[in-house]
């Protein structure tokens, strides 16, 4: 590990600190917060060869399968296991709160915050070849960048993303749904996911722009990636939209990893020391922001799901 440098932070974030309890001193040791990767199952013989491009050792953590720690400044953005898809950059925190959920193969799972991906990501490597994952998540450009990720990873072909508020999300995993449930038998079916997409998704991204938390304004979700064994093919839109009845097994895990606390959050503070310490003081300490924007986003309800939230 480096020399450890230690980072000033400004009065109006110590003040924050003192207000909230918080010790200052985990944000000012830049260097003594290790970071860590992930393999994807089936690349674990790669350590070797990952050691030797990225010029470091992957220490093993053993009490989180495919996890290694390696020294906070190593980067791993350019090397050809990140950039094939074979290695992840998550956090040993974040890894933990996928684990705690126990996803076998063949569970049905939903992540009310999903983007960017990384927990999503693990979720569908612990399912293999059975099972679904659904991502939802109220910033589009995340969700995009979620979408880029599954994709990179080979792993969109169980999965589907919605664009909408956790809060009162209910669309149903995809189980047993018998063919041609639907009365209307003209209306049109999913067909496969292209990445052309729709002349209405476009617009809206381009009217997003000016508001990340832009949402479908008739209240629906709205679908915007599906892969092929995700079940959304040959539906017609009643049938994925169909209210959670009874009969409905609903989800077998649930995850809400809404804004959090964990190491990476930590380093994430840090990066303000280069984005200007002013930026922290707009997006983060600014309650009146804090309020409007998160705070309403984040009371999410689980409808009696099993649910774990990542604080
Ligand atoms: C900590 S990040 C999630 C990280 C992600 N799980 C991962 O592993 O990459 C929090 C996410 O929650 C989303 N979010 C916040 N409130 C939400 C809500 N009410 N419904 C859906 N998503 C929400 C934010 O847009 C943000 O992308």
């Amino acid at each position: 590990m480096g020399e450890t440098s230690k980072l000033q932070l400004p009065e109006t974030f110590l003040s924050f600190l003192e207000a909230n309890g918080l010790d200052p001193s985990i944000y000012t040791h830049r260097d003594s917060i290790p970071r860590y990767v992930r393999l994807k199952p089936g690349f674990e013989d790669l350590v070797g060869e990952i050691e030797y491009e990225i010029n470091c050792k992957l220490e093993k953590v053993n009490w989180l399968p495919g996890f290694y720690s390696i020294p906070p400044d190593v980067q791993i953005a350019r090397s050809m296991a990140y950039q094939q898809g074979k290695m992840y950059g998550i956090d040993a925190a974040s890894g933990a709160a996928v684990s705690a959920l126990g996803i076998s193969p063949g569970d049905h799972v939903l992540d009310l915050c999903a983007a960017p991906g990384a927990k999503l990501c693990m979720m569908l490597d612990l399912l293999g070849e059975k099972g679904t994952a659904t991502g939802v998540d109220v910033a589009r450009h995340r969700l995009a960048a979620c979408r880029t990720m599954l994709r990179k990873y080979g792993l969109g072909q169980r999965s589907r993303l919605f664009l909408a508020d956790g809060t009162t999300f209910s669309v149903p995993p995809i189980t047993n749904l018998p063919c041609g449930s639907c009365a209307d038998d003209h209306e049109e079916t999913f067909k496969e996911w292209t990445s052309r997409r729709p002349y209405k998704e476009r617009k809206q991204e381009a009217k997003a722009k000016n508001n990340n938390f832009f949402l479908p304004q008739n209240g629906q979700p709205e679908i915007i990636f599906y892969g092929q064994s995700s079940g959304v093919i040959g539906l017609k839109k009643k049938e994925l939209y169909r209210p959670l009845d009874q009969k409905d097994c609903g989800y077998d895990k649930v995850l809400v990893d809404a804004e959090c606390t964990h190491d990476g959050s930590i380093k994430h503070i840090q990066k303000f020391e280069q984005w200007g310490w002013t930026t922290l003081e707009r997006r983060v300490l600014d309650a009146e922001r804090t309020d409007r924007n998160l705070t309403a986003l984040q009371i999410v309800e689980t409808r009696g799901h099993s649910c774990i939230q990542h604080l």
